[in-house]
């Protein structure tokens, strides 16, 4: 049956199945992992993005909410090549188009070849390829986003507990849950803060460490995060992930640059330069650090050698491209959360004299 059509920038179109009803538009890109569905679906950083799974069946374990990464559904809409029911049900409660029933091999050999493209979506029963085009013709580039963070961040400071050995203050960009989570473990408190939190708000934390996040579209769209970087970096411990990585390296006086399809994956090879050692990463990303500014880069991709981690002694900072916090994905880089936390007791033991 054909009753769902993804229209993708160039004009051509392609046919399959609905499974959750109605029209979308964003950036079209592709996961590889092959688990995880859950996990990846509720990750902030998918705002505004169509996400095509290639691995062909998505939802054979079920939908369980303890294992989100957010509170709702983040992708603006689902393509596989074969989706539960399970999933489609969960999709379509949630209001998120989705489509099976594609060729997700062509798919993904298309944004591999043509890079991350524009799409727009149509699906359900009086859906046509001309309302799928209308969307196409609505979809904005990720960059044209400028105010991707208010649609992802909380609106307010939230504070949470972890036993109190350090405080952190989180700006949340698209903070996936997982992030937070690992630092509470670890005994800290975190305070999340808005995505455009002032120097004022972070100081009224008083924190020992501040963390940016990651989350979704440009790093240049995120100035207020740049702004705290700019502020506190060596007076306080930085640390970042994924989009936090780019806008700290942007602070300190790096530049970032879209990539041309991106790493959205749980195998993606990182080589650490100092100890050689390669662990396999979970990544979503579309834009990268071409220039570290101030930091030195200590951890490269094994496949295509672009920064995956970035650091700097003087400065006190530690940032990863992939995701430690992992969820979905191997959980080989834990350690990141005990190294920044060290950073955090150094900064208890020698604070910064008035
Ligand atoms: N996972 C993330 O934080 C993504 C960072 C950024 N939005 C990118 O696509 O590169």
């Amino acid at each position: 049956m054909t009753d769902a059509y993804v229209a993708i920038e160039g004009g051509h179109v392609l046919t399959g199945r609905a499974r959750a009803p109605g029209t979308a538009r964003g950036e079209l890109v592709f996961t590889t992992a092959y688990t995880g569905y859950e996990e990846s679906l509720t990750d902030p950083s998918y705002a505004e993005q169509v996400l095509t799974f290639s691995y062909p069946l998505i939802g054979n374990y079920g939908v369980r909410d303890e294992r989100f990464e957010s509170d709702r559904v983040q992708p603006t809409a689902v393509l596989a090549r074969e989706l539960t029911d399970d999933v489609a049900e969960w999709l379509e409660a949630e209001g998120v188009p989705a489509i099976d029933h594609l060729d997700t091999r062509d798919v993904v050999t298309d944004v591999r070849e043509e890079g991350a493209m524009e799409c727009g979506i149509a699906a359900g029963p009086d859906a046509t390829s001309e309302d799928a085009l209308a969307e196409l013709d609505r979809c904005k580039g990720m960059s044209e986003h400028t105010d991707i963070g208010a649609t992802v961040s909380v609106d307010e400071p939230a504070r949470y507990e972890g036993g109190g050995a350090y405080e952190v203050a989180l700006i949340d960009c698209g903070a996936k849950g997982s992030i937070r989570s690992s630092l509470l473990e670890r005994g800290a408190d975190v305070t999340v803060l808005p995505y455009d939190a002032t120097p004022e708000d972070v100081r009224a934390v008083d924190p020992d460490l501040l963390f940016v996040s990651n989350g979704p579209g440009d790093p240049e769209n995120f100035e207020a995060a740049q702004a705290l970087v700019e502020e506190f970096a060596g007076e306080l411990p930085l640390a970042g992930i994924c989009l936090g990585q780019q806008i700290v390296a942007a602070a300190l006086g790096g530049t970032t640059e879209k990539m041309a399809f991106g790493h959205r994956g749980v195998n993606q090879p990182v080589q650490d330069l100092d100890s050689g050692r390669v662990v396999m990463t979970t990544q979503n990303h579309g834009y990268t650090v071409t220039d570290p500014g101030e930091l030195d880069v200590t951890q490269i991709n094994v496949n295509d050698d672009t920064p995956e981690g970035l650091a700097s002694d003087a400065l006190d900072v530690i940032t990863r491209q992939y995701h430690p916090e992992a969820n979905p994905g191997p959980h080989d880089s834990l350690d990141f959360f005990d190294d920044v936390l060290a950073m955090a007791d150094a900064q208890q033991i020698a604070p910064t004299a008035d």
